[in-house]
């Protein structure tokens, strides 16, 4: 495998948020998760990156109980994600791809919703809900209805629904796909604010490999079920470059055309999951 575990800002040895252990899941023949290994380290960011299909989805929605374990097992913060499905959720916020904000309700309204569904207790709630809409810079658009709010801004709402819980792990599915590259970098500095603030953990699933280089501090690049390289960007770069042999530095885009091989040339980019996936983005407000 590419490139040494050993993570940059976060010490090697520190405590695990996520451990996936021969993780598996399959849709009828279709083997999504085959085999996954996984550990994610507290305090990290974690990009999990890898071609359309390679079950990245498959095995957040694991992580998050949103699926069942089948086979394998998942760990988070040392609860089996199998058996203590209340303790795991109640650790986690999750921004799936799906929209998940209300666009006939204000800002406030819809993190307020999350807030009850998140169980926060009445006295805090209205504290909580103006602090999670601070942290991702809708303070002034709080009381905005959620359709009248860019792509960008309904993307920091639902980062703000699923802070609103302060919780210990922070999982997005491409929390950036379809956005601009001004919204884009907006939504990653209110994650990293947030992150340096509280310990949180980030676990990240994105196509955009430099978004991957800039923010996170180790990656897993996934293909057909399961990791094929691991390590921080620069290892990963650096390691190619060795079985290359060439002095100029690879980008991580050529480090993940390595790992996924030719499968990258029929699975991604034009794929009709992809196009939706874009497309659902685009119209998330209306
Ligand atoms: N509900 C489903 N029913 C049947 N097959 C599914 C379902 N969800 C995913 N799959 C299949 O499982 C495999 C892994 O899909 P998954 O969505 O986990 O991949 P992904 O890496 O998240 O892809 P993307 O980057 O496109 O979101 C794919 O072959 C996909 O077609």
């Amino acid at each position: 495998m590419p490139g040494s575990p050993a993570g940059e800002g976060v010490e090697e040895g520190a405590a695990e948020a996520v451990t996936c252990t021969r993780l598996a899941y399959a849709f009828g023949d279709t083997k999504a998760v085959d085999g996954l290994d996984l550990a994610v380290r507290e305090g990290e960011v974690f990009g999990l990156l890898g071609p359309n299909g390679a079950g990245k989805t498959t095995a957040i929605r694991c992580i998050t109980t949103l699926l069942p374990v089948p086979a394998g097992m998942v760990h988070v913060f040392g609860h089996d994600a199998a058996k203590e499905r209340m303790a795991v959720r109640r650790l986690l916020g999750y921004v799936p791809q799906q929209l998940s904000a209300d666009s006939g309700l204000t800002g406030r309204e819809n993190v307020a919703l999350f807030a009850r569904v998140f169980d926060v207790s009445r006295r805090e709630r209205a504290a909580r809900v103006t602090q999670a809409l601070t942290a991702v810079g809708l303070a002034d658009a709080a009381d905005r209805l959620a359709g009248t709010y860019s792509g960008g801004m309904v993307r920091r709402l639902e980062l703000a629904q699923a802070l609103v819980s302060a919780p210990r792990l922070l999982i997005l599915d491409e929390p950036t796909i379809g956005l601009d590259p001004i919204a884009r970098t907006g939504v990653w500095e209110h994650i990293n604010t947030v992150r340096a603030a509280t310990g949180m953990t980030v676990l990240v699933t994105t196509h955009y490999m430099d978004e991957a280089d800039q923010y996170c501090q180790r990656v897993g690049l996934m293909h057909h079920g399961r990791i094929r390289a691991l390590g921080t960007p620069a290892e990963l770069r650096r390691g190619l470059a060795e079985r290359q042999g060439t002095d100029a530095l690879p980008t991580l885009e050529d480090v993940f055309r390595d790992v996924a091989g030719s499968g990258l040339d029929d699975t991604s980019g034009g794929g009709f999951r992809d196009v939706r996936s874009t497309r659902r983005t685009a119209h998330r407000v209306g």
